[in-house]
């Protein structure tokens, strides 16, 4: 028997999947609501009609893996955990974990591989959901944050009547963001129509319909509008079905001179699938979603738009990047 080698690893990864296993079961039954303030299983089991045993594995099994903590006979949430796990808190995760875990999930992966898989019409992700669910995910990431400081020293006329268009703009939060910044301004979310529906309910959540209007439509095929200072293209690249330049000329001619993009999203440095992030893509990829286009593709786009780079600037979990659309 050689002594360098061991099966180890496997043995981590059967951790790891119980670990995930557990954090998404307990999020199910909304432990970490009940665990705010020092509580026991008995309490817990008593408020639920949860088994009281039961509950008291689950609880010693989520301290094992650190999601909690303890204090003599009763436990509560970490730091953490307060803060995006607890239905109380305003930057609750909950719901965003588990539909990226059921949109990325590899569960029949298995049969795609034997039998292919039918590659769906369309996107095939269920993008009205993911526009609700990343809602608190775009704060609790920052990605709001380091927005709204990336406008700031870019539109420093707090009261100019600035026009902004959020292309395939999801929740839309960028486009209401930018709108609560700049009182004056108006700002616009391109999206599919089932997808608006929702956006149209986070406008009104955020009482912005005055000043933050839906276009409906499919960005590949219909206007945009124009004259627009800024174009966010916050992760749509890859839905781009056409040529990339034509893409991108579209978006650049949208903007007035000196108009802004902020285009953010995932490049790969070679052609085709790679290794980077292929995890989280495999079940997309399966279902006939095409590789990120290339940087160098992108930035041959951009600069035949005339767009300058500017900056590039993080953006929660993401890299975006800031240009400039130049003069003739
Ligand atoms: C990955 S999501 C990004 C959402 C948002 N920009 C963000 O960063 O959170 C891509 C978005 O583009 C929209 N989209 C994709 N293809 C589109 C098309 N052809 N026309 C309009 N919207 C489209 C989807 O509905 C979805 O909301």
């Amino acid at each position: 028997m050689g002594t360098e080698i061991t099966p180890n690893i496997y043995y981590q990864v059967l951790n790891q999947y119980q670990a995930a296993q557990l954090l998404f079961e307990s999020i199910k039954l909304d432990i970490f609501s009940y665990l705010d303030k020092p509580t026991t299983a008995v309490e817990i089991a008593n408020e639920t009609g949860y088994d009281e045993q039961n509950v008291e594995l689950l609880l010693l099994a989520l301290l094992s893996c650190n999601y909690i903590g303890k204090e003599n006979n009763s436990y509560c949430n970490t730091k953490i955990g307060a803060e995006y796990l607890s239905k109380k808190s305003p930057y609750y995760m909950g719901e965003t974990i588990l539909f990226r875990e059921t949109m990325t999930s590899l569960y029949d992966i298995g049969n795609k591989v034997k039998y292919g898989s039918e590659k769906q019409a369309g996107i095939g992700y269920d993008f009205a959901t993911l526009a609700e669910v990343t809602v608190p995910e775009m704060y609790a990431t920052g990605r709001v944050d380091s927005f709204v400081s990336e406008i700031k020293t870019i539109f420093t006329d707090m009261n100019k009547k600035y026009k902004i268009l959020d292309l395939g703009g999801g929740s839309g939060i960028l486009a209401i963001e930018f709108a609560k910044n700049y009182l004056n301004s108006k700002a616009y979310v391109f999206e599919f129509p089932n997808v608006a529906v929702t956006t149209e309910k986070i406008i009104s959540q955020h009482n912005m319909e005055d000043r933050v209007s839906i276009l409906v439509g499919d960005f590949n095929t219909d206007e945009i509008g124009n004259s627009y200072d800024m174009v966010i293209a916050s992760g749509i690249l890859d839905f781009a079905t056409g040529d990339l330049d034509s893409f991108i000329s579209k978006i650049s001619d949208a903007l007035l001179d000196n108009g802004y993009l902020l285009l953010i999203g995932r490049y790969s440095d070679k052609e085709g699938y790679t290794q980077d992030n292929i995890l989280g893509w495999l079940s997309g990829y399966m279902n006939g979603i095409k590789p990120p286009p290339t940087r160098n593709r992108v930035e041959t786009a951009l600069n035949k738009g005339r767009l300058q780079l500017v900056h590039s600037i993080q953006s929660g979990r993401f890299q975006g990047y800031l240009y400039k659309k130049a003069m003739v």
